[in-house]
């Protein structure tokens, strides 16, 4: 009975429900017809969480767009679910907690990692997300995920559903439109990719970071750990500075997106919970660590991925992981360092550093970089002690322990952990390695590309150029007095020859008679006499170091007096014959006092005409940008990064010392030859101490870097250096005094109108391209360069790139036109290409320029030439 008046009372509530939706006086449909769905709907607001709800539409089945959801609203507006209204809510305790967390997030912004700050941002995804009501279920995937997930499960962090990532790169996951142009922010767990007008309502208040609402909570795509934390151009247009800041702090630090311990083995161990905190934990964690499979030297501290060799040093003595292994990182050396066999390249960087390691050599190495071999008790040195050794190891890729390590005295504040360079990191830079006969203009080169690319210098690198300027004043002032001596020999030697009569009543004459027969124009007193000597002897004994600059500012002023005596300026004409007198002599001469205080402080122009970059190391790098997009802030990820270059000066020293070191190059981009145009008339000491002529000695140089096995496929880039220089001394000096240039014929030149300089200077090109072109099947690169002008050093970088763009895309075939051309670029148009090509001075006639797809192509011919070199 109870049960017949309980149904009563049921029948009679939705019928008179229906009654009130029903047009007036309509008949009620029987039970079999009803929809429930009218009613049922309307009991149900269109907020996502309740809705998700329900399981009616079987979420595993839902195609992936759908299940991917992340604030993609189907078409058609809002949709509800079938269900009895008498049915109760039934949800998975997993997906009970996802759901409460995004209502939190949603609700309450205080409580998330947005604070009063971030409310526009949260508020915005608030708004948004009930006035479209989401698909159903969803995002919630499948049970057992969620399960793990929260469990902290031990699988690897769940990929980026395939369906997402399939998608097309420019099509917005929400809006659905395309546009391939426009930047998209990424969802770091999903990858699904927003427009600007539906990134805020798809992440809402982002208490992790950006993540599509529904992603929240779980592990961030691993390939995207490097940019967390890095905001984009985008957000940072759409988001506060202060809301910025908390989102990227959340991202980087909420505990979702850290790294779980299993995802680290360690000599063959995953890490425990408290392992993992030791690492993170300790003065010199490694740093962006991603999952993997690492080894690790508890005595060095050495770290590096499985298989690999050494990519960083981290704090020693961690109890973290297994037991070392011996073939950790795969090598094959025969040489062990605390337990593990060590690779190529750490051999090579070894033997560099002067550590003696035959094969079988075990070492133990401490974390200081002291190192012993097996049970010797006997330290036998630190090797990153000296810098070449760091930075040798810094170009290798090789880590070295900090200078200051964190805890030290002198800087636990300022240190960061930088074993590998983080420009190494970073896949686009692209080394330039730049060579040159001593005295070509590499230094020059290289300190031009500091000053303009805002490289400058340090304390330390400017009290070096000091020291190299101050001694180098002696350096020139011997080689001055050594040719006195020679000049003066050769005249007294002249005049007695020429007078045996006048010698022989000389005889008879009293001592100050005789003096003033024995002296001539390169004689100088006793004072400098006894100076000179002393000088000689020192440069003689190579022991020049040692003396200056200690001795600099007591002996300024006789170096002062020397240069002044008319002995060393009658000297000084005769320079042409003074081989190792750079043109700079007199620059630094005339200022010998200036120079030699204690207070002098090397302008510009000094560094500039100094050479060489420091008296020690012959090899320099330096990092740089070309692209115009310095300006931008830091913590702004720019979408394409720029392309950073690596500029490695060796110099001739240091090629000497072991072209093996050339072996070490050769992952450069391309060889930056640089040859000094005026060096036709001038000599060199070949290593058999014989002279030869200098560019005989650049082109024997040139010939073996190309044809050094490293370099086969690097492209070349030929510096012609000291145009001015060469300009000048052309019409003074015949170019055929060179062996190389004998054929060289001045009257085409006048023929052609050309001037002699540029007519000369074509001539060098092409002979370079032939000897080139008989080595190698590539194509040589020229460009004129006048290095002490900053101008054309920019110019020539530019002019690099655009030799190593061109080689990304030759074998695509586009630039097949640019054969032969001696100056080929690429500019955005054709007004550009004439402005900069106009102040070129061997741009003849009008160059051609030709369009090419979207760029401009220019090709300079050079038809005169052709005819001159018959
Ligand atoms: N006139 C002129 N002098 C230049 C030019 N480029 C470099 N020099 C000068 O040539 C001298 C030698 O140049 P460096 O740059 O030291 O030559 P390098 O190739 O580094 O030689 P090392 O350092 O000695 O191996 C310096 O005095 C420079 O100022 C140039 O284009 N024109
Ligand atoms: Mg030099």
């Amino acid at each position: 009975m109870a049960s017949a008046t309980e149904e009563g009372t049921e029948r009679g509530s939705w019928e008179a429900a229906l009654r009130r939706l029903l047009p007036h006086g309509a008949p009620l449909p029987d039970e079999e017809h009803l929809d429930y769905s009218i009613a049922v709907g309307c009991d149900f607001p269109p907020v996502p969480h309740h809705v998700s709800e329900v399981e009616s539409l079987e979420p595993r089945g839902a195609p992936a767009s759908v299940a991917g959801g992340c604030g993609h609203s189907l078409p058609g507006g809002p949709r509800f679910n079938r269900r009895r209204s008498g049915d109760p809510p039934r949800r998975m305790p997993a997906e009970r907690a996802r759901s409460s967390s995004v209502v939190c997030t949603l609700a309450e912004p205080e409580g998330g990692a947005l604070r009063s700050g971030a409310r526009t941002s949260s508020a915005r995804g608030i708004s948004s997300f009930s006035g479209s009501a989401r698909p159903v279920a969803v995002t919630f995937g499948a049970e057992k995920d969620l399960e793990e997930d929260l469990a902290g499960g031990a699988s690897a962090p769940e990929p980026a559903p395939a369906t997402a990532r399939e998608r097309r790169r420019g099509v917005c996951f929400r809006c659905g439109k395309g546009n391939l142009l426009k930047e998209r922010e990424a969802c770091l767990v999903c990858d699904a990719r927003y427009c600007s007008n539906c990134v805020l309502k798809a992440m809402g208040s982002m208490p992790e970071g950006r993540k599509c609402v529904s992603c929240i909570g779980r592990p961030i795509d691993e390939s995207k750990r490097s940019g967390l934390g890095k905001c984009s151009k985008m957000l940072s247009k759409l988001c506060s500075p202060l809301e910025i800041r908390q989102v990227m702090k959340a991202e980087r630090e909420c505990p979702a997106n850290q790294l779980r311990p299993e995802q680290l083995v360690v000599n063959g161990r995953p890490l425990q919970q408290e392992e993992l905190d030791e690492v993170l934990g300790c003065s010199m964690p490694p740093q962006k660590l991603r999952p993997g499979r690492y080894w690790y030297d508890k005595d060095s501290g050495l770290w590096g991925k499985e298989g690999e060799r050494p990519d960083r040093i981290i704090s020693s003595k961690l109890n973290i992981g297994g037991k070392l292994q011996s073939d950790a990182s795969n090598g094959n050396t025969q040489v062990y360092i605390n337990g593990r066999e060590i690779t190529r390249i750490e051999l090579k960087v070894l033997k560099l550093a002067n550590v003696q390691c035959p094969r079988d050599t075990h070492f133990w190495v401490y974390d200081d970089g002291s190192y012993e071999e097996e049970g010797q008790n006997n330290i036998r040195g630190k090797i990153w002690e000296k810098a070449s050794t760091r930075l040798i190891c810094s170009l290798f890729k090789l880590p070295t322990p900090p200078e200051n390590p964190p805890g030290s005295k002198e800087d636990s504040a300022a240190f960061s952990v930088r074993s590998v360079p983080e420009y190494l990191e970073q896949k686009r830079v692209q080394k330039l390695l730049l060579l040159g006969l001593e005295g070509s203009g590499t230094s020059t080169i290289f300190k031009q590309a500091k000053y303009l690319y805002g490289n400058h210098f340090s304390s330390e690198e400017m009290q070096n150029m000091k020291l190299m300027i101050q001694s180098s004043l002696y350096r020139y002032l011997s080689t001055l007095l050594e040719g006195r001596e020679h000049f003066e020999d050769e005249a007294l030697e002249g005049k007695r020859a020429g007078s045996l009569h006048y010698n022989a009543s000389a005889n008879g004459l009293g001592g100050s008679e005789a003096q003033k027969h024995n002296e001539c124009v390169y004689s100088i007193n006793q004072r400098l006499k006894h100076f000179s000597d002393w000088l000689l002897q020192i440069m003689a004994m190579g022991d020049l170091d040692a003396f200056f600059p200690a001795a600099t500012r007591e002996y300024a002023p006789v170096v002062e007096e020397a240069w002044k005596h008319p002995a060393i300026q009658e000297t000084y004409k005769r320079r042409n014959e003074l081989h190792f007198l750079p043109d700079v002599a007199s620059y630094f001469l005339d200022r010998a006092v200036e120079i030699s205080s204690n207070e002098y402080e090397p302008t510009e122009k000094d560094i500039l005409y100094a050479e060489g970059f420091s008296r020690c190391n012959g090899l320099a790098f330096i990092e740089f940008s070309l692209d115009d997009r310095s300006q931008i802030s830091q913590h702004i990820e720019c979408p394409h990064p720029q392309t950073k270059y690596q500029l490695i000066r060796v110099n001739t020293r240091g090629l000497n010392e072991g072209c093996k070191l050339l072996e070490m190059f050769e992952d450069v981009r391309a060889i930056v030859f640089c040859v000094s145009l005026s060096d036709y008339d001038q000599m060199w000491p070949q290593s058999s101490g014989e002279l030869c002529n200098k560019m005989m000695a650049s082109k024997d140089l040139f010939e073996s870097v190309v044809n050094h096995s490293s370099f086969r496929e690097t492209p070349f880039v030929l510096l012609l250096n000291k145009y001015d220089a060469f300009e000048e001394k052309i019409s003074r000096v015949p170019l055929t005094v060179c062996e190389w240039f004998a054929d060289f014929s001045p009257v085409k030149a006048r023929d052609t109108n050309q001037s002699l300089a540029n007519h000369a200077y074509y001539y060098i090109a092409v002979k370079f391209k032939d000897l080139y072109a008989s080595i190698s099947n590539r194509k040589l690169f020229v460009f004129q360069m006048k290095a002490r002008e900053r101008a054309t050093v920019h110019e020539g970088f530019k002019y690099i790139q655009e030799v190593l763009k061109w080689d990304d895309v030759k074998d695509e075939n586009v630039y097949g036109i640019l054969d032969e051309s001696f100056y080929s670029c690429q500019w955005r148009d054709k007004g550009d290409v004439a402005k900069r090509v106009s102040h070129l001075p061997w741009v003849g006639k009008a160059p051609e320029i030709r369009v090419t797809g979207l760029r401009v192509m220019l090709e300079v011919r050079q038809p005169q030439y052709a005819y001159s070199l018959t």
